[in-house]
């Protein structure tokens, strides 16, 4: 068996997104994705994805070189050939992730973020070289299928008169009947029974109705809220006390650990979090000040699958619980977080997946939710394959584009429909 790397292909994608709606902004009608391809000696092609920017494409492009003659087994040689790939002092000075959405931006970060592409697909080639699952290269799962939460959002429903855009069939959700009614669709197709909304749209009053709403058309089931640091900590504690009988969590409620620390200390309501716990850095402050009860892990930032196995790990030591943060990704990272979150004993909250949003994949066939869980797969590597001719569409759109969409900017896509519109300074409310 020959592992050595022998080719790498880097296939920037754009991808429709619907108009969903978030503090920072709108989401663009097209999203940029990189797909991932290592070819080993023997003609085995493993896959993977991650953020398509310009920021993480000027990575990935060296990082790409340098792999070629390693091998795909030297997972850990990962993070010494990222730490050679220089990045650009701009992209890291004073910078925040998506407007904010998903915390700081350092230059590890970004490696890391570009780390987890190549991980994935390093695993996906070894997997299949050994005729094994990915999960049973992170030592085996423990349990056949993983459970993920709706992720609702307001939305529009429609991109902006004049925006080529494709069209979606879910409608409007601007006010508590349409996330319910949101909802309840997310609940008869997909079996979900725990539901997060995107908050931090609206005034905090209309999204504790919206929350209320949704406790009263679905008693029981666990119900989140996450405004991405929207409001100031009196808001939150008061969110809190409004909705504490129905949060499973708050998610990042107010921003930063110093003020995510005040308001656990004065809320029973449990806080998760997906920006101010993004890296291993920022672990230590967070935990000794008890600020998050829970840290939404992201493969793709945390630097792969066995970083994620690693962050659980120091989750469980401290007492803090683990799941999944997500954002507009397709069907091969669906599948490596299915992977992972099947080898983490711990995880006892369903995770967030965008996947439901995103019509346009780039595998031959879609994974599906039954009762809200992915089978995980038992396939050699990941166990789904790549459509060509779709990833060749989606590249082909990235190729026609001017410029304007291959990175994610929320604000600028707001000012479309809104051309006095400035990303709102935090707290908001
Ligand atoms: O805080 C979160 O859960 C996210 O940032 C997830 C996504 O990025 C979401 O907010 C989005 O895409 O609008
Ligand atoms: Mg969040």
């Amino acid at each position: 068996m020959n592992l050595t790397v022998t080719d790498v292909t880097l296939t920037p994608i754009l991808v429709a997104d619907p108009p969903l709606l978030n503090t920072q902004g709108v989401h663009q009608p097209y999203t940029p994705r990189l797909i991932v391809e290592v070819e080993t000696a023997d003609g085995i092609t493993g896959i993977g994805e991650t953020y398509g920017d310009t920021k993480y494409m000027e990575l990935a492009r060296p990082f790409a070189r340098k792999l070629v003659g390693r091998e795909v087994t030297d997972l850990n040689g990962l993070f010494a050939v990222a730490d050679e790939v220089a990045v650009d002092r701009s992209r890291v000075s004073g910078q925040v992730d998506v407007g904010g959405l998903r915390g700081v931006q350092t230059a590890d970060k970004l490696r890391l973020s570009v780390v987890s592409g190549f991980e994935v697909a390093c695993l996906d080639a070894l997997g299949k070289a050994l005729g094994l699952p990915v999960h049973a290269l992170l030592g085996g799962k423990v349990r056949d299928a993983v459970e993920y939460s709706a992720y609702l959002f307001y939305k529009w429903a429609a991109h902006p008169e004049g925006v080529r855009a494709e069209k979606d069939d879910w409608g409007a959700a601007v006010d508590p009947a349409g996330v319910v009614e949101q909802a309840r669709r997310f609940k008869e197709t997909y079996g979900f029974t725990s539901f997060k909304l995107k908050g931090g749209v609206f005034p905090p009053d209309e999204e504790i109705a919206a929350v209320r709403a949704l406790a009263e058309a679905f008693p029981g089931h666990p119900l989140r809220l996450d405004p991405n640091g929207a409001w100031s900590v009196e808001t939150s504690l008061r969110v809190a006390r409004e909705l504490g009988d129905v949060l499973e969590y708050l998610e990042d409620p107010t921003l930063g650990t110093a003020g995510m620390a005040e308001v656990a200390a004065r809320t029973g309501v449990p806080l998760a979090t997906n920006m101010c716990v993004t890296t291993f850095a920022e672990i230590k402050e967070a935990f000794t000040e008890d600020a998050v009860q829970v840290v939404l892990s992201d493969h793709h930032y945390w630097g792969g699958l066995r970083n994620t196995r690693q962050l659980a790990a120091i989750c469980r030591a401290f007492g803090v619980g683990v799941s999944m943060h997500s954002n507009t990704h397709l069907g091969i990272s669906l599948a490596a977080m299915t992977h992972v979150a099947s080898t983490v004993a711990d995880l006892r909250h369903a995770c967030d997946s965008h996947y439901p949003w995103q019509s346009e994949d780039v595998l031959t066939e879609r994974l599906t939710f039954e009762g809200g869980k992915v089978a995980v797969p038992d396939g050699p590597g990941l166990g789904v394959e790549l459509d060509r001719t779709r990833l060749a569409e989606l590249h082909r759109r990235w190729l026609d584009d001017d410029g304007s969409l291959r990175d994610r900017d929320d604000a600028a896509a707001m000012r479309i429909a809104e051309p006095g519109w400035v990303t709102p300074e935090v707290p908001r409310w």
